[in-house]
């Protein structure tokens, strides 16, 4: 099992490099930075990254076809990969379509956006010129001329990880991605998602098993449980009232319960939250508890095809001493 952290720059960036040092430290091997305009920029983010450590792989956890385009993509995360010493990995998704509203942007054809884009910016990471026709991504004679090999003595040859979630972008990411970044933390998520998984893979001829899975997890461990599931549940009220009617029925939550928990978010109770997410809620939507409970959730989805852990916001109640607690896990692991 591969360990990740995801990272929101909703903090200053240098705080987000002390976290990612001592993610690396504790043995961590991929740090995820999200990516929404109203957060610090993430490839800015990632070149302080990229200085500060010198082992774990870094990269978007996940940009989107509609907020840059395809070249500025390519030539952000490879310029990021120079820095980083040929560290630098990508996660593409469709974008949050709420943030996109405040933009002006339809975040149409998304899962044509998608493949386009990662076809698009793996062939421009060549070095080559690339010509290409797509319905969404049009290049003609595009070169990042820095991006050769030969030039810069950085293999870019980036990994290309889909954010994904609906079954029909779990199928596009399994055809085109190296590996597949899904938001969810209960193993049913991930039984349910290996079958679309598998369809997108037969249908390109890729083994499914070569596809890294990776669990973007909300995250709460600390010693002290009642601090670790008080920690998990704004997050889970987050999860909740942005859920699929199929995910709501998929763990029992009602269409009712959606309704009461996105009004408490919209007048702020979070106090009244607390009480509205109860424990399970938080089980079915988080990997939360202390040390041997989230170490046994880990083991499930391991169980379930899980392949990477990216242990997600809010980490716990104290961000450093959950990823020591984790770090624990990755050596007993
Ligand atoms: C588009 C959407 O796909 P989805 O995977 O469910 O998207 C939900 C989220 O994954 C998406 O909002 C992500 O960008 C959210 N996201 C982040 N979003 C961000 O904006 N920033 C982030 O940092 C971020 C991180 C992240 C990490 C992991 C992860 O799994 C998701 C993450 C969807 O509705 N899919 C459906 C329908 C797809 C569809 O619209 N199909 C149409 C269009 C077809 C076409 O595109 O041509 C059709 O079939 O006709 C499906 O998969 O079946």
């Amino acid at each position: 099992m591969k360990f990740g952290i995801e990272l929101v720059p909703n903090e200053p960036v240098f705080k987000i490099a002390a976290y990612t040092k001592l993610a690396e430290e504790q043995s961590f091997e991929y740090a995820w930075i999200t990516d929404h305009y109203n957060n610090r920029e993430v490839y800015s983010t990632l070149s302080v990254l990229a200085l500060a450590t010198n082992k774990i792989k870094i990269g978007a956890g996940v940009t989107n076809p509609y907020t840059r385009s395809p070249v500025m993509t390519a030539a952000s995360i490879a310029s990021v990969n120079e820095i980083a010493g040929g560290r630098a990995v990508l996660g593409i998704g469709p974008g949050d379509k709420m943030t996109f509203e405040a933009l002006g942007l339809a975040g149409e054809k998304p899962l044509t956006a998608v493949k386009e884009t990662a076809e698009a910016v793996r062939e421009l990471l060549t070095g080559k010129k690339v010509t290409y026709e797509g319905s969404t991504v049009k290049l003609k004679n595009a070169k990042l001329d820095f991006a050769d090999p030969k030039k810069t003595g950085v293999d870019m040859n980036i990994p290309i990880y889909i954010g994904a979630q609906g079954p029909k972008m779990l199928e596009t990411a399994a055809a085109v991605g190296d590996g597949i970044l899904i938001n969810g933390s209960h193993p049913d998520d991930f039984k349910a998602a290996a079958v679309q998984i598998q369809k997108g893979a037969d249908a390109v001829g890729k083994k499914a098993e070569e596809i890294d899975v990776a669990a973007y997890t909300c995250f709460s461990i600390d010693d002290d449980l009642d601090k670790a599931y008080a920690s998990a549940k704004p997050v889970t009220a987050f999860i909740i009232a942005g859920a699929s009617d199929v995910l709501l029925e998929r763990h029992g939550i009602s269409k009712e319960s959606k309704t009461e928990i996105a009004e408490a978010i919209s007048k702020g109770d979070f106090k009244g939250l607390q009480t509205m997410i109860t424990d399970s809620m938080a089980d079915r939507f988080a990997v939360v508890g202390d040390f041997d409970e989230c170490m046994k959730k880990v083991k499930e989805l391991e169980k379930a095809g899980v392949t990477q852990i990216a242990a997600g916001s809010p980490l716990g109640p104290n961000k450093e001493k959950s990823i020591k607690l984790i770090g624990k896990m990755i050596a007993e692991f």
